[in-house]
């Protein structure tokens, strides 16, 4: 796997930047930046102390952990968020606690959610009357059943 450089500022010098816990991980680990509880059900807007600029033609994408998603019911609403190449603001992630019985207390430092890099392209938009013609059409939502 190449290095893709990617500048980070730490807007909370008291907080880890950004890092893959194995070589060859996909993710980069990120860190709440501020003690959280979450209701059953609750959700907030958690910063990570983080500000990134990323080359061109690239995009980052704020994922889930699984481990707290599977021992917790804690994702994230709009996961994976997109961090666009050309955002200079803190890098923040939106938890919520799905579990329907036990509150989730986030702690600050605590590794929240994985930052993923990838190229992205960038699409020309052409309009037709007609699209070309496909084996699947317009078949969707489980139209090939269960
Ligand atoms: O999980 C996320 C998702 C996004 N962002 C930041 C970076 C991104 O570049 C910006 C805008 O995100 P997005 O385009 O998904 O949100 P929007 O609602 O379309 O906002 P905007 O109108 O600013 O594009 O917010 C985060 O910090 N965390
Ligand atoms: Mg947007």
């Amino acid at each position: 796997m190449s290095d893709v450089e990617v500048l980070i500022q730490r807007l909370d010098p008291g907080l880890p930047p950004p890092s893959y816990a194995h070589p060859g991980d996909a993710g980069a680990d990120l860190c709440a930046a501020e003690d959280v509880e979450l209701m059953p059900g609750e959700r907030a807007v958690v910063g990570t102390g983080v500000a990134i600029a990323l080359p061109e033609g690239y995009a980052a994408f704020v994922h889930p952990r699984s481990g707290l998603a599977a021992r917790h019911g804690v994702t994230l609403v709009n996961a994976p968020g997109t961090v666009d190449a050309g955002y200079r603001g803190e890098i923040k992630v939106t938890v919520i606690n799905t579990d329907a019985k036990e509150s989730f207390s986030l702690r600050r430092g605590d590794r929240v959610a994985q930052l993923v890099i990838q190229r992205v392209e960038h699409a020309a938009f052409t309009e037709t009357e007609r699209l070309p013609s496909s084996a699947r059409g317009a078949n969707g939502f489980g139209s090939t059943g269960r």
